[in-house]
């Protein structure tokens, strides 16, 4: 069997560990065959993942999810990259939903979308230390989902009535251990006006999404708490916004823990001049960055059935 799932962003802003959006800007492809056995044995091959079961993103999920519904099978398991890894893209929980949802079908487990988070989460402690549940919620469902519930892993998919486009800034640099690093980043108490201040920029983004309102998205992509604390990671951020505004983008936000940005853009925005300008402040600040233009997709998919 072969399944796909596409590269998402997390958190918009105030929305950390809360909100993600999938996107079409990569996919991971994963390639599952199973064989009767008298125990669960799972091997994993691919070319840039680690291949320790508990190392890798996708294997841990998978292993979590049989263990759980005590499936016995020789499982072989290919994750084959097409995510770019530590950017900020979601690359980790991508390979994690496409395993579980994939073995949801191939097992017969009879599981929705909303259910598999729980197990394609765990993937995220092989990556990040942590089993947060945005990027592998919105690669799963599709479109922008919110974590409502955390402890019973409740996810809800948030219409979106604005026809918008991203463009991605992707620096190309290598931070071992990104996720973790930057988590461990962010204040472990805050004050209750920087509360406030992030209560009302999601509440702003939500409705926005809902009634179609590009200043309220714009308004809503704002944090004063998570993406200022992680700002050493990606230093060209608030130039880029500045300039994206400029040119009246919708609004931009870090995509996940960074360090790509992701820039909110439509019928509106001066979409050239946003990336042109966007690459000249990366190459002011010493880094070399591509672009790549994304829309909202949906969730994993199952490419080949055999
Ligand atoms: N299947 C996998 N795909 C990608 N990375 C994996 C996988 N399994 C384990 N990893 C490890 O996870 C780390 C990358 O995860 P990290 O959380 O830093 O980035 P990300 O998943 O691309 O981004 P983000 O969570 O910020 O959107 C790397 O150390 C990589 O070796
Ligand atoms: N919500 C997570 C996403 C990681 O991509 C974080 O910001 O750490």
């Amino acid at each position: 069997m072969i399944v796909k799932a596409f590269s998402s962003s997390a958190n918009l802003g105030a929305g950390y560990d809360i909100l993600a959006l999938a996107h079409n800007a990569f996919e991971d492809t994963i390639e599952i065959e199973a064989k009767n056995s008298s125990e669960l044995d799972i091997k994993v091959e691919g070319e840039g993942v680690p291949l320790a079961v508990e190392k890798n993103s996708a294997s841990y999920a998978l292993y979590e999810l049989l263990r759980e519904y005590n499936v016995r099978a020789k499982v072989r398991l290919k994750v084959i990259k097409g995510i770019p890894a530590g950017l900020g893209l979601g690359s980790s929980g991508a390979s994690a939903a496409a395993a579980v949802y994939g073995a949801n079908e191939l097992f017969k487990l009879g599981l929705s979308r909303q259910e598999l988070v729980k197990f394609a989460m765990k993937g995220e402690i092989a990556s990040s230390g942590s089993p947060h549940p945005d990027n592998v919620a919105a690669s799963l469902i599709g479109g922008v989902i919110s974590v409502v519930n955390p402890n019973s892993i409740k996810v809800e998919q948030v219409p979106i009535n604005l026809d918008f486009e991203l463009i991605l800034i992707i620096p190309l640099v290598k931070i071992e251990a990104k996720t973790k690093k930057a988590r461990e980043m962010v204040p472990k108490q805050i004050e209750i006006s920087k509360y406030v201040a992030n209560a009302r920029y999601l509440s702003s983004l939500i409705l926005g999404f809902i009634k179609g309102d590009r200043e309220l998205i714009r308004l809503g992509l704002n944090d004063d708490i998570v993406e200022k604390s992680r700002e050493p990671l990606f230093p060209y951020y608030p130039k880029i916004k500045e300039v994206s505004l400029l040119n009246n983008a919708i609004g931009a936000c870090v995509s996940g823990a960074g360090p790509t940005i992701a820039i909110f853009v439509d019928s509106m925005s001066d979409k050239n001049k946003i990336i042109d300008e966007s690459l000249k402040v990366c190459k002011a600040y010493g880094y070399e960055c591509i672009y790549k233009l994304a829309k909202v997709s949906g969730g994993a998919w199952i490419e080949r059935r055999d």
